[in-house]
């Protein structure tokens, strides 16, 4: 039946009483016609409305057919807002009399408003979709005592695989979080709701594919009559952040653990973190050294080789391993075994290294225990067999290319046997102890000590003359000094003993015999020397046996003749002449010479190496600067060479006595002789040793009044800043510059450059060697203040001395 009410269809009064309506109706027939339109309909529509749609007219029809109302929206055209309006519609049908339809009352509600908001709405809640199903958490609602989800974002499926309609399903959040985290989680949960918290909180959660993932949910409290209603929040799958702070932590204890240092320093090497251990083995706490570099662990015995290493390695970004040896806080040291290695980011650039650091102290003791008990002899701490052998061939080496020549001195101790029979082996040890201590102290830094075994210990001296019979003598100078020092009596404990060693000696040079070659010729030197009565030194080589016994010989000689006074001076006159060429002795060089019983007047060449080598150099140069001084007093008691002056020689041995300027001032005080007389002839190689040491003793002598000349001037290698730092008064031109002036230009130009070089410093220049007038005229030509040489006289005893004032020189 058709839900109507038989009304009175009297049109006109329908319309009066609808006309004043505040809502817009209008009235149609059963054909569509629009019958009456009220005020609010026009107003809404305006009274130009134009012919109802087809739908419209189906709606109608229904109306009309079915006597029922009917409710639908649509949209109409409206003359007043020049557009469409969406409007709700409820069409009634009026029925006539009889029961019938007759008029369609409709009433319309503007919904434009409302469309166009929750047009709105659903883009909005679109877009909050997007965003949601977008995001790479899960977004969801649950209800907040139940937590049965009421809303889950599509991501859900994406990340943890479930389908979405299942996470709808009851306690599907909860089943699904990993079993030994689902009780905490979920009481945590209910605790934080409880106290009306919005909350954070991390669990393990099963995928679908049986995965275990971390989430991280942070969840939101919704209220409703002021109590939980709604939880909202958004679920992280953070497993990717938990396994690295898992890698983090576990590393973190891995580096607090391990044995080895840790250090992590930033691209300008600054240490930005340190593990314990590193505080372990160097004693610095990680804040003493934050913000330092490796020079933080460098001392005086690091190999810069190594730290430039290093440094080159980090600077290339390359991965550098070495052994450093290093420096704790406290100042000791150790080798680190040292491992630094660049990181890099993701793009390749440098963000740190990272240096392990081991103390690897303990393997070089090791190595060095193991070393020294292949290398060394145990019971003296000498070098062994295998070492010498290793030095030998080294030695070698080194004579081939410089060609200075070696020696290998065999020594075996005399009666040694009889020691350990009588007294045991035990003291028989520390004999060859002390005999090993004695040995070492007789040679020199770079020369070689082995012990073969037994009482067998073999020598091996270096850079000896390239001369082989002068490497002889001075061979021959070390075995003395060893039969010298070993003949020494030893205490033994509670005996006193003797002994002495047997030595045989062969100078070698290149490597022209085998090393067993040269040792075995050493081993039959020494049984020659056994042969020869033990306590002797023999040379392989009967050649250097002779020269080595010449040279035996002179050193007893010439102590003799220290000791017979058979040393003599001669003087040779050192002149200065004026423009005509008239020469005026302005005084002389003492120059010694040995009056021999046998062989005559010997020069000094014969004898000062020797005498240098012995040390005798020191008793004959203080003989000469005493009978020098006494000389210039003789003189000093004559009008006529008062005023000369005498040089005197000084050796390298003598100037680099610390005692040296006493020595000098002992000749002054001792003979009365005025200083400002005595010149103190000395070479460039003496003054190049302790610049400081040597500048400071020359003054000293200075302050006596005794001038300072420099000899041999140019054969040298002093610099000009250096020269200019001595207290010299006088250079002499060497002779070998003046020998060939007039025929060799560079000669030439050396002495005019020795000359005006002098004269810049303030010094007077003496050319010694002059033997003609070419020379003598050259060198006056050239600025030379004063003249030494055979052409204006030779050598000769002070009583052979005449007295030469501005003679001709070509009457001489
Ligand atoms: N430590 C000491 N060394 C001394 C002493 N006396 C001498 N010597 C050193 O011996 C070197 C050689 O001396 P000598 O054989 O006496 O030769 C000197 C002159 O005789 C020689 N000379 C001088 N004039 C000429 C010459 O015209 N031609 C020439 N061929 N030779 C000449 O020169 C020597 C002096 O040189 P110098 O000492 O450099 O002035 C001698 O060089 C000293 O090193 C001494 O007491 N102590």
């Amino acid at each position: 039946m058709p839900d109507h009410t038989p009304a009175d269809c009297d049109l006109p009064s329908l319309q009066r009483w609808l006309q004043h309506l505040p809502v817009p109706v209008r009235v149609k027939d059963g054909q569509g016609r629009c019958l009456f339109r009220n005020q609010a309909f026009e107003a809404l529509f305006g009274s130009d409305v134009p012919p109802a749609g087809p739908d419209n007219l189906a709606h109608d029809a229904q109306v009309f057919a079915h006597g029922n109302s009917l409710e639908t929206e649509a949209t109409l055209w409206s003359a007043r807002h020049g557009g469409p309006r969406q409007v709700h519609s409820l069409k009634t049908p009026l029925y006539d009399a009889a029961g019938q339809p007759q008029f369609l009352l409709e009433v319309l509600q503007d919904i434009s408003e409302r469309k166009q908001e929750q047009a709105a709405l659903q883009a909005n809640d679109q877009r909050f979709r997007d965003l949601v199903d977008f995001t790479d958490g899960i977004v969801w609602e649950a209800d907040a005592t139940t937590f049965n989800n009421s809303f889950i974002s599509k991501s859900a499926e994406r990340l943890l695989g479930y389908p979405l309609a299942d996470w709808l399903t009851p306690n599907f959040w909860a089943n699904h979080i990993y079993p030994e985290d689902r009780a905490q989680a979920m009481q945590y949960s209910t605790d934080c709701i409880a106290r009306g918290e919005d909350h954070e909180f991390e669990y393990r959660f099963v995928t679908q594919d049986g995965r275990v993932v971390w989430i991280h949910d942070s969840t939101k409290i919704a209220m409703q009559d002021g109590k939980p209603k709604w939880l909202r929040g958004l679920m992280v799958d953070i497993t990717a952040r938990h396994q690295e702070q898992q890698l983090l932590r576990v590393s973190h204890q891995s580096l607090k653990a391990i044995s080895q240092g840790v250090v992590i320093a930033d691209p300008q090497q600054r240490i930005v973190s340190v593990n314990d251990a590193f505080t372990t083995i160097t004693g610095y706490q990680p804040d003493e050294a934050l913000g330092q570099t490796w020079n933080l662990l460098q001392g005086p015995d690091t190999s810069l080789q190594a730290v430039d290493a290093m440094r080159m390695n980090m600077a290339y970004g390359s991965h550098y391993y070495g052994d450093i040896l290093h420096y704790r806080k406290d100042g000791s040291s150790f080798w680190n075994e040292l491992t630094v290695s660049p990181v890099r980011d993701a793009q390749g650039a440098l963000t740190h290294f990272i240096g392990v650091i081991r103390d690897n102290t303990k393997r070089h003791q090791n190595e060095e225990e193991i070393r020294r008990l292949a290398f060394f002899d145990a019971l003296t701490g000498l070098p062994n067999r295998r070492l010498l052998l290793d030095r030998l061939r080294h030695a070698q080496l080194s004579t081939t290319r410089t060609l200075q020549h070696a020696a290998v001195l065999f020594l075996d101790l005399d009666n040694f046997k009889q020691l350990n029979d009588t007294l045991g082996h035990d003291v028989g040890d520390v004999l060859l102890q002390q005999v090993a201590d004695r040995l070492t102290s007789c040679v020199r830094e770079g020369d070689s000590v082995a012990r073969l075994g037994g009482d067998e210990f073999v020598l091996l001296l270096e850079s000896l003359s390239s001369h082989s019979l002068e490497a002889a003598a001075q061979a021959e100078m070390v075995a003395s000094k060893i039969l010298q020092t070993l003949g020494q009596p030893y205490t033994l404990g509670a005996h006193s003993h003797h002994s002495t060693p047997s030595i045989g000696i062969v100078v070698f040079v290149k490597d022209q015999e085998s090393i067993d070659e040269l040792l075995k010729k050493a081993d039959i030197a020494m049984y020659q020397a056994k042969a020869a009565g033990r306590n002797v030194a023999r040379f392989y080589e009967p050649a250097m046996q002779a020269a080595a016994a010449a040279h035996v010989q002179l050193e007893k000689d010439l102590r003799l003749a220290l000791a017979r006074g058979e040393f003599v001076l001669h003087y040779q006159i050192q002149v200065e002449t004026n423009l005509r060429g008239d020469a005026r002795t302005i005084g002389t060089e003492a120059l010694v010479r040995w009056q021999h019983p046998t062989r005559g007047l010997v020069p000094p060449a014969a004898f000062i190496p020797a005498a240098e080598e012995t040390g005798l150099i020191l008793p004959l140069g203080q003989w000469v600067l005493e009978t020098a001084c006494a000389q210039l007093v003789a003189w000093a008691g004559n009008p006529e060479t008062a005023h000369w002056t005498v040089a005197v020689n000084v050796s390298a041995a003598q100037f680099s006595k610390a005692n040296f300027a006493s020595t000098v001032r002992t000749a002054l005080d001792s003979t009365g002789a005025n200083p400002s007389l005595l010149k103190l002839e000395l070479t460039e190689s003496m003054l190049m040793q302790d610049v400081e040491e040597v500048i400071a003793k020359m003054n000293e002598i200075k302050a006596y009044g005794v001038r300072l000349a420099l000899d041999d001037f140019g054969t040298g290698y002093s610099s000009l800043s250096y020269l200019k730092r001595l207290p010299l008064s006088q250079l002499k031109i060497d002779k070998s510059f003046v020998r060939d002036l007039l025929t060799d230009s560079s000669d030439a130009i050396i002495a005019r450059t020795i000359v005006a070089l002098g004269h810049s410093l303030g010094l007077r220049v003496v050319a010694e060697g002059v033997e003609n007038i070419g020379q003598h005229d050259f060198l006056a030509d050239i600025g030379c203040d004063a003249y030494q040489g055979y052409y204006f006289g030779r050598p000769v005893p002070a009583s052979q001395l005449a007295v030469r004032e501005a003679m001709p020189t070509g009457s001489l």
